[in-house]
C-alpha cells in the first residue's frame, strides 16, 4: 500500500474530469497554497488538457496514472458520465485511496458498489465561488469513510472556502441550495441590471451599481450576524421607495416562485441519482 501522507504535505489529489467545477478546485486549491506538484488530472480533451497544463503547471495524466500515484481521487465529471469513468477506475483503484465525489445526485452507494471493497467515498457538494476561495461545501461520508476521512477532506477544501458537514440524505437539498446557488444570485444581478437598462442607466454603471450593492449585502449577511429580514426592513423606509418594490415583487410571486425552482432542482438531483440504480 502506498504511504499516505497527511493534506498539507505530501498527499497527492487526482482531479478526474477538469471540466468547471474541477477547474476550479485545482485553481482554488493553488490560490490557496497547495503546490502544483501534488495535483494532477484527467481531462478528455488533449487540447484543454495541455492548455490546462500550461495554465496552471499542473500535469495531465490518464486515468489509470492517476489513480496509481494519487491518495485521492475527486471525481468531478457529469453525473451522466458517471458509468464509463467507474468502469475505468475499478480495476486500478486501491481499496486505501480515498474517492470523493462532487457528482450532483450521486450516492456513495453507487461508488462502493463499483469500486473494490471497503474503498472509502466522500460526497461532496461545492460551489463555484471556490474560484475565489469563497466556496461553501457540504461533505458526507459513505459507509466505509470514518471521521478520519472527513477531516481529509475538509482539510483539502479549508483553503478554499466554507465546510459543512450533512448528513448524505441531505446532500439533494444541498445540492438545489447552495451547489446551484450561485447561479441564482448571478440570475437575479442580471435582472438587475436589465432593470437599469430599463431606466435609462448604461450598462456599465448598472453593473457597477448592483455588483457592489451584492457585494455589500453580502458582507452584511456574512459579517453582521443580522437575520435577512431585519436588513430588509431596515432599507424599508415608511412610504418610501423599497416598499413599492418589494409589493411588486410579492404580487409576481417572487418568494414562490424561488421555493418551487429550489424544489425542482432538488428534484432533479434525486432523479440524477436513480438513473443509475440498475447499474
Ligand atoms: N458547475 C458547478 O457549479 C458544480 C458542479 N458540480 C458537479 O461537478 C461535476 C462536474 O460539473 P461541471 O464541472 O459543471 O461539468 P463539466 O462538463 O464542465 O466538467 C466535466 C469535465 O469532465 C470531462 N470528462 C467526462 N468524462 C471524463 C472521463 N471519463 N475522464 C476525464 N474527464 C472526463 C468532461 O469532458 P466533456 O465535456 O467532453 O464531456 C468535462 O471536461 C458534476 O457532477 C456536477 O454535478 C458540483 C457542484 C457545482
Ligand atoms: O447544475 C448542476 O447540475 C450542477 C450541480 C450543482 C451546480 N451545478
Amino acid at each position: 500500500m502506498r504511504a499516505r501522507g497527511r493534506l498539507g504535505r505530501m498527499t497527492t489529489i487526482a482531479v478526474l474530469g477538469a471540466g468547471r467545477i474541477g477547474e476550479a478546485l485545482l485553481s482554488g486549491l493553488l490560490q490557496g497554497g497547495r503546490p502544483a506538484a501534488e495535483l494532477v488530472f484527467t481531462e478528455k480533451h488533449p487540447d484543454r488538457a495541455a492548455a490546462l497544463s500550461e495554465r496552471y503547471g499542473v500535469r495531465g495524466l490518464s486515468v489509470p496514472d492517476a489513480a496509481a500515484c494519487a491518495d485521492v481521487l475527486v471525481v468531478a465529471v457529469k453525473p451522466q458520465d458517471i458509468e464509463p469513468l467507474l468502469d475505468e477506475l475499478a480495476p486500478v483503484v486501491e481499496p486505501s485511496t480515498l474517492v470523493v465525489s462532487l457528482c450532483a445526485g450521486l450516492p456513495t452507494s453507487l461508488f462502493e458498489k463499483r469500486l473494490p471493497e471497503g474503498t472509502p467515498v466522500v460526497r461532496v457538494m461545492p460551489n463555484t465561488p471556490m474560484l475565489v476561495g469563497q466556496a461553501m461545501s457540504a461533505v458526507s461520508a459513505g459507509s466505509h469513510a470514518g471521521p478520519e476521512h472527513l477531516d481529509l477532506v475538509e482539510e483539502l477544501l479549508s483553503p478554499v472556502g466554507k465546510v459543512a458537514r450533512v448528513p448524505e440524505s441531505q446532500q439533494d437539498a444541498v445540492t438545489a441550495l447552495s451547489g446551484s446557488g450561485p447561479a441564482y444570485f448571478f440570475y437575479l444581478v442580471e435582472a438587475m441590471i436589465d432593470a437599469g437598462i430599463l431606466l435609462g442607466i448604461p450598462r456599465d454603471l448598472a453593473g457597477q451599481l448592483i455588483i457592489q450593492s451584492a457585494v455589500g449585502a453580502a458582507a452584511m449577511l456574512a459579517e453582521g450576524g443580522q437575520h435577512p429580514v431585519i436588513l430588509r426592513e431596515a432599507v424599508t423606509s415608511p412610504g418610501g421607495t423599497t416598499i413599492m418594490a418589494i409589493r411588486e415583487l410579492e404580487k409576481h410571486g417572487v418568494r414562490a416562485a424561488m421555493l418551487a425552482a429550489i424544489e425542482a432542482a432538488r428534484d432533479r438531483s434525486v432523479e440524477l441519482g436513480r438513473a443509475h440504480e440498475d447499474h
